[in-house]
Order: C-alpha cells, then sequence, then structure tokens
C-alpha cells in the first residue's frame, strides 16, 4: 500500500454539457445546445487541463425514454467527441464510456488503440455492460441479456480486446528502408481467441501507444461487478452514498484486487463529486436546498425509476413505504437498485424520501472552498477515496472548484500544481503492461 507521504490525489471531469440532472440546463450561463456543441467540450476540456485534472470522463447509454435527463437526450457519442479533444489538448486523460454489450472486441480495440495514438498515450476506456434494458432494442435483441451473462461477456470481451492491443512487439516495425523491410513477421502476432462468447483471430493492425495501453476504467457495485473491476480496472468510477458507504467499498474492492494478485494500488477509487459551493457554509446549503427543492416529484420519481430500468413509481402513493418491488427483475442497474431498496427498508424511507434520496445526485460537499477542501481531504486520507471525478455543468461550479478548492489540494500537497508526466498511465501513477508476446517465461509462469 503506498504511504501516506507518495500518495496524491487524482481529479477527474465528467463533461455532461446541459447536465444529467433535471435542472443544470436552466442556468443562464449554460447554453442550451452545450451537450452537442464541440467548442463547449474543448474549452472545459481545457479549463479541466489548466487546472492539472489528470482526465476528462463522457459517459454514455445507447438507451432514452421522453423522460430522460437533458444531457443524455441529446448528447455526441464519446469516441468521435474524444477524438476532437485529444488534438485540442496535450496532457489530460481521456477517457469514453462503451459498452460491451453491444460492440464487438475487434472494433474496440481498433477504437480506442486509435484514440491511444491520436493522443499519444492519453486515452482511457470506461468498461460498461449497459444497464437499461431498452437498449437491447436498438441492438435487434428482444431482451438485454441477464445481469450475470453480461459480466461474464464483458470479462471475456477485456481480454480479447487487451491480447488484440498486444498483436505488435513495440519493436515490430524496423522502417529499413535500405533493406527494405517494414515488418519484422516475427514479431506480429494472432491472438486466435475462442471463448464462450467470442471467437477472433486477429491480429490487430494497430501497434501499441507509448503507454502500451489505455487505462481500464469500471464502476461496479454488485458482487459481480466488484470482482470484475478488481480484476481489470485500473480506475473505478465508484456510486457510493457517503463516506462510510465510500470506505466500505474502498476496502471491499481493493481487498478484491488484492485476492486476484493485482497491487491494491494500481486501481484507484474515484467517487463522483457534485459539490455546491459557496462564500461560506450556511449559503451553500442554502444553495444546496434550493437546487434540490427545483426538482419536480416527477422528475426525482422517473429518476428513480432509472435503476429499476424505467419502471414506473408514479403509480405508488407517494407518502406509502418505498413499494415492494421484488417482482422486478433486478437486471438494470443491478447494484443501485439493490442498494436503493436495502436502503429504504433499514431506514423505513416514504417512496417520496426514497425519490429525493436517489432521484438526484446526494452531495456530501456543500459548502465553502475550506470546506470542501477539508472533506476531500478526510475522504482521501480516510481511505475512502483516491480522487474524485466532479461533474462539469453549471459554469460556476466549475469555476469556483478550480480557482478556489484546487489551490487549497495543491497548498496542502495533496494534488499536483503540474503534470510531471505526458501519459495517463503516467498521471495516475500507473505501470506501462509488458507486452505478452515479450514477457520472460518466468513472468509467464508467474501469471
Ligand atoms: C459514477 C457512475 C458512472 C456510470 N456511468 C455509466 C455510463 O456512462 N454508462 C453506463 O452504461 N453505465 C454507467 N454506470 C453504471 C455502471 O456501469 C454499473 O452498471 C452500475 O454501477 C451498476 O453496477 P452493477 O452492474 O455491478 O450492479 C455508472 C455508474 C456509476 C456509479
Amino acid at each position: 500500500m503506498t504511504t501516506a507521504a507518495k500518495r496524491q490525489l487524482k481529479l477527474g471531469a465528467i463533461l455532461e454539457g446541459v447536465g444529467a440532472d433535471h435542472t443544470s440546463w436552466r442556468d443562464p450561463a449554460l447554453a442550451g445546445d452545450a451537450s452537442i456543441d464541440i467548442g463547449w467540450y474543448i474549452d472545459n476540456a481545457r479549463l479541466a487541463e489548466a487546472a492539472k485534472f489528470d482526465l476528462v470522463f463522457i459517459v454514455d447509454s445507447p438507451f432514452i425514454t421522453p423522460d430522460t435527463a437533458p444531457h443524455f437526450l441529446n448528447r455526441l457519442e464519446p469516441l468521435t467527441l474524444l477524438s476532437a479533444l485529444a488534438v485540442s489538448t496535450s496532457k489530460i486523460g481521456l477517457v469514453g464510456t462503451l459498452t460491451t454489450s453491444y460492440w464487438e472486441p475487434y472494433n474496440v480495440a481498433r477504437q480506442f488503440g486509435s484514440l491511444d495514438h491520436i493522443s499519444k498515450g492519453r486515452a482511457g476506456w470506461n468498461v460498461v455492460t449497459t444497464g437499461l434494458e431498452g437498449a437491447s432494442r436498438n441492438y435487434g435483441r428482444n431482451a438485454h441479456f441477464d445481469h450475470a451473462v453480461r459480466y461474464e461477456r464483458a470479462g471475456e470481451f477485456v481480454d480479447v480486446v487487451q491480447g488484440l492491443w498486444d498483436s505488435y512487439e513495440d519493436d515490430a516495425f524496423p522502417r529499413d528502408k535500405a533493406a527494405g523491410v517494414f515488418l519484422d513477421k516475427d514479431k506480429q502476432h494472432a491472438l486466435n481467441h475462442k471463448g464462450p462468447h467470442f471467437q477472433v483471430a486477429g491480429p490487430l493492425a494497430l501497434s501499441r501507444s507509448n503507454q502500451g495501453q489505455p487505462v481500464i476504467f469500471q464502476a461496479g457495485v454488485s458482487g459481480a461487478g466488484r470482482d470484475l473491476g478488481a480484476r481489470i480496472a485500473e480506475g473505478v468510477f465508484a456510486g457510493v452514498d457517503g463516506f462510510e458507504d465510500a470506505q466500505e467499498y474502498y476496502a471491499d474492492l481493493k481487498a478484491r484486487a488484492a485476492a486476484q494478485g493485482r497491487d491494491p494500488d494500481h486501481i484507484s477509487v474515484l467517487p463522483g463529486l457534485s459539490p455546491v459551493i459557496a462564500d461560506t457554509d450556511e449559503e451553500a446549503r442554502a444553495l444546496a436546498e434550493a437546487q434540490r427543492g427545483s426538482v419536480s416529484i416527477d422528475k426525482l420519481l422517473t429518476q428513480l425509476g432509472r435503476a429499476f430500468g424505467y419502471h414506473d413509481f408514479k403509480q405508488y402513493p407517494l407518502d406509502g413505504p418505498f413499494p415492494d418491488v421484488s417482482g422486478l427483475s433486478l437486471n438494470a442497474y443491478k447494484g443501485h437498485a439493490e442498494r436503493i431498496v436495502r436502503i429504504s427498508r433499514e431506514q423505513n424511507l416514504t417512496l417520496r424520501q426514497a425519490a429525493e434520496r436517489f432521484g438526484t445526485w446526494r452531495s456530501d460537499f456543500v459548502g465553502s472552498p475550506q470546506t470542501i477542501a477539508n472533506e476531500i481531504q478526510r475522504w482521501f486520507e480516510g481511505r475512502a477515496a483516491d480522487g474524485f471525478i466532479l461533474r462539469v455543468t453549471r459554469p460556476r461550479d466549475f469555476a469556483l472548484f478550480r480557482e478556489e478548492v484546487v489551490p487549497l489540494l495543491q497548498a496542502r500537497g495533496l494534488f499536483r500544481t503540474e503534470y510531471e508526466h505526458d501519459t495517463l498511465r503516467g498521471h495516475l501513477g500507473l505501470p506501462v503492461p509488458e507486452n505478452r508476446w515479450t514477457r520472460s517465461p518466468g513472468q509467464l509462469a508467474a501469471e
């Protein structure tokens, strides 16, 4: 485990345009088309880079309903968008979400491998299996893969992609003009994967980048999700519910990684962060209350239903107990749905209280810049987080965080004042993965 002296906070910025909630879009300072305006993304990626963030993060899902939150209703495809950001920035990491349920490993290996070359080693892939059942109907299926099958496929999918990324040894291309030798054929390798879900021959027509391979992110909550994250993830976007829940998640994920023979320091736990910042704690609390109060109960019930595959909670009495949903197939965002049910039962929440608690991002970070910095430090030093992923939408909130909170973290020696590396692996303190075809027999035997 890294000693406290060497540990540095990691900060990411989710670029969410008009917002994944139901009120940010009404902010007068936010253009209504921010989610489809490449200029908005370039501007905010550059602001995050100027504040020395580790990465920008693009979330995604291939299914919407009329009630979906504004940013998700009308947005750009992550990889297309990140390629434009790659040529508009020079240091910050570029992490995109792509589902393993409705893509092919060969294509995904090419796309993220290409982004890694275009960005000179700054690409990351947020591996999701898609929790929204409706996505299946956009890909010719009548039903979504069962949760357990989704994760089985996802594990094999990532293994194939990482195998394809190693198709060429790093010195496979001598490009010897005098001798007329472009490729050393002994250093090109076919994967010839044959598994329960995928058969992929390879090789991939793309060499490795200067960070070896893109960084793998994940956001599992359920047992299966955590096990997959512990095996493959180098960054985990954690959806946690307060400090104690975050400490439990952090300890559990690191233990699962160690149990699978991994260095727990090579998996960063990064909870989402939606701070509400004002000059004083009182003003910030009032602002948070006003923001929360501005979301209609209808919208809160819709957002609550999203974790249950957009189940319609409007059919139940608002001030009655959280309804019995045991008949629902929790095949959507299983971990989130199970946690909502558990907490609602444990705390005897009414449906209204559950909608207010889980229907919008609850912020544990409300206060003056000092208060926010203190709470970030408490989570970081209390091993509840290795860093955070800041949700970027309202300009004022992002500006306050960059200009008021980041300098406090830097003054405390918790966060970088300057980039020391050029790749995403470098920023995150991750090793460049050895090419499997050039590992020594001893290393292969040790695996
Ligand atoms: C902060 C955060 C961001 C997420 N972003 C996405 C996303 O962009 N696309 C997606 O399909 N799922 C996303 N998820 C959902 C996860 O991939 C996963 O399905 C969910 O956390 C439930 O985990 P489980 O499947 O292990 O129960 C996100 C989850 C969290 C906590």
